[in-house]
Parts: structure tokens; C-alpha cells; sequence
């Protein structure tokens, strides 16, 4: 069994450069929007969060573990944020229903780990 889509949402992704504070769009220059997925692997109950851009070479510009205790931000209606051990990452959704759906698949995967 591998993994399933809990929820798939539109965004464009972020990375949050830390020596130049500002934020930078994940996977290229240009902000573009992507597709963004939450995955559950049901057998090793793990969840992460995937993106490819919806151009046509549907580049992957987030691949990050959801892990158990991490903190997901709702800084704005439709911007939201989480650290992972390396990077912040940032979600600005294509509309606020977009990011609540999100928001709710995130809530609930931290509530399974
Ligand atoms: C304790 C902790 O880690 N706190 C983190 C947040 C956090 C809290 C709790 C758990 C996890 C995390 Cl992640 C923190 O504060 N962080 C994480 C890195 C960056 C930041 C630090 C400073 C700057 C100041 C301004 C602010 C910011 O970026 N606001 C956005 C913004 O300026 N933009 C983005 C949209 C809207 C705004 C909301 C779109 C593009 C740009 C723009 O509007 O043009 N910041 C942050 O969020």
C-alpha cells in the first residue's frame, strides 16, 4: 500500500532566506503555483507534504517530512508557515478555502503522529 493524497491545494511555495530575510519561491526564481499535496503512508503512518509546479515539467519544489510536534503557523488567511530542521517554509495559497482546507489536513496529521 503506498501512499494516498489527503488533500491537494494550490500555493505558491516559499523558503524563507535567512541571511538575506526575505522570503525566495521554492524550485526557481519566479514565483509560480504549484500543486501541493499532503501524502499518508498509512503503513509506516508518516506524512509528508509534496509540491510540483502545474507548469509542464511539474518540477518537485517541496518534498518535506510532516514531523510529530512541529509547529504549522496560519500567519495570514492564506499565508502559512513551519520550520523544518533545516529551512522555514512558506505556503501562499491561491484562496483562503485552499488554505483552510490545508490548514485542516495539516492539523489532523499532526494529531495521527
Ligand atoms: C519563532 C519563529 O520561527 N517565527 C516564524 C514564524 C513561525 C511561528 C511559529 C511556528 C513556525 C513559524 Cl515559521 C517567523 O517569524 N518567521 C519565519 C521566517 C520568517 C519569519 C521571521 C521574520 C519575518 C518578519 C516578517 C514575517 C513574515 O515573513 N511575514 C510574511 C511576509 O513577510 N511575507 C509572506 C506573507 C505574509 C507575511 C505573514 C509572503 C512574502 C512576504 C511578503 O508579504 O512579502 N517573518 C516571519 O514570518
Amino acid at each position: 500500500m503506498g501512499e494516498s493524497s489527503i488533500c491537494q491545494v494550490r500555493a505558491t511555495v516559499m523558503l524563507y532566506d535567512d541571511t538575506h530575510r526575505r522570503w525566495v519561491p521554492a524550485g526557481s526564481e519566479s514565483p509560480c503555483i504549484s500543486r501541493v499535496h499532503i501524502y499518508h503512508s498509512p503503513v509506516a503512518n508518516t506524512f509528508r507534504v509534496v509540491g510540483r509546479k502545474l507548469q509542464a515539467d511539474q518540477q518537485v519544489v517541496i518534498n518535506c517530512a510532516v514531523i510529530k510536534g512541529m509547529k504549522y503557523n496560519q500567519a495570514t488567511p492564506n499565508f502559512h508557515q513551519w520550520r523544518d530542521p533545516k529551512q522555514v517554509w512558506g505556503l501562499n495559497f491561491g484562496s483562503t478555502e485552499d488554505a483552510a482546507l490545508f490548514a485542516n489536513s495539516m492539523t489532523s496529521a499532526l494529531e495521527a503522529l
